[in-house]
């Protein structure tokens, strides 16, 4: 059986050390660092994302912002409040809750974000950054996931890695950050064919499909350490309950991984762990103090 990787447990430590340089941050700068989250219509998952987002804002001692606009919010008064936040001393990061409703041009809003306080790290000018190698924001689901792996097996360095899936907020980034770490990068997807041959090369399996259960035990190489990014939500076994699954089989893959992260508890926790990190790290560089972004 495989060692199951404690998401929820790395975490909540890296929201301590969040927490240790956000008391810096204010006795350096005489303020608290802010996130401002921006939240448009009443979609219930992200409802629960964003109170976790401000309820963890807060216990790591910085200041959040909550703005909640109805549905039927023009894209122009979205705007309007994306500009407002950017123009504001007190917030050093800006997050716009996705998926936006359908009547708004995601990009469009993302553009007007400054990506100084992009601590998604969604807008262009932080992919191109992160494409180059030049220092800016990273998305937090992937960024967590590096750190989840390095934290399992040290250096990632000629380890043959395939990403499943090719979104603009996991997939790709999570293959930009992968090679960064010199590995070698296959990013497969629903056109992939043979899938299950592709996967068995690999010594690291990142699975951002969006599929239930699709990556089988059968699929892997012996012992290769499987990142489960998908949170997916099927009926379970009571008569009207759901359950959340990843979009690995984790009763089969467990018994040939070396590690696997479990759903929920795996990679889900460190997306707002890393956001804390992400704005942390905002406020130094946009206060222009010396801050060793390594040590979180
Ligand atoms: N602007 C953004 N929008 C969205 C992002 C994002 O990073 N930025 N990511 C997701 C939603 N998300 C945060 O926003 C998020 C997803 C999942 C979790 C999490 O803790 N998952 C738990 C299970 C939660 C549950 O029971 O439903 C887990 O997997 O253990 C946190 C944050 C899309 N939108
Ligand atoms: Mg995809």
């Amino acid at each position: 059986m495989s060692q199951v990787i404690d998401g929820k447990a790395f975490a909540e430590g890296l929201r301590a050390r969040v927490g240790t340089a956000a008391v810096g941050f204010e006795a350096k700068s005489g303020r608290k660092a802010g996130l401002a989250v921006v939240l448009v219509g009443e979609d219930p998952a992200s409802q629960v994302y964003v109170r976790n987002k401000g309820k963890q804002t807060l216990a790591a001692g910085m200041n959040s912002f909550e703005h909640k606009l109805p549905a039927d919010t023009s894209e122009a008064d979205l705007l309007a409040v994306v500009e407002q936040l950017n123009n504001d001393p007190a917030v050093d990061g800006i997050l716009v809750q996705l998926p936006l409703p359908a009547h708004m041009n995601e990009q469009k809003v993302i553009a007007t974000i400054n990506p100084d306080k992009d601590v998604d790290g969604f807008h262009v000018v932080n992919v191109g950054r992160l494409a180059t190698g030049l220092p800016g924001f990273v998305p937090c689901t992937p960024l967590g996931c590096v750190m989840l792996l390095k934290d399992r097996l040290g250096s990632l360095s000629g380890l043959d890695a395939v990403v499943i899936g090719r979104s603009n907020i996991v997939g790709k980034p999570m293959a930009q950050l992968l090679i960064a770490e010199s590995c070698t990068v296959t990013v497969a997807h629903s056109r992939t064919k043979d899938l299950p041959e592709v996967v068995r090369r690999a010594d690291i399996v990142v699975a951002a499909v969006g599929r239930p259960e699709m990556v089988k035990g059968d699929w892997l190489k012996p012992g290769a350490t499987v990142i489960d990014v998908g949170i997916n939500r099927v009926p379970g076994a009571e008569e009207g309950k759901t359950k959340l699954v990843g979009d690995v089989d984790f009763a089969s893959a467990a018994e040939v991984a070396g590690a696997i992260t479990p759903v929920p508890g795996g990679v889900g926790p460190m997306t707002i762990a890393v956001l804390l990190r992400n704005t942390i790290v905002a406020a130094h560089r946009n206060a222009g103090l010396a801050f060793d972004e390594t040590a979180l």
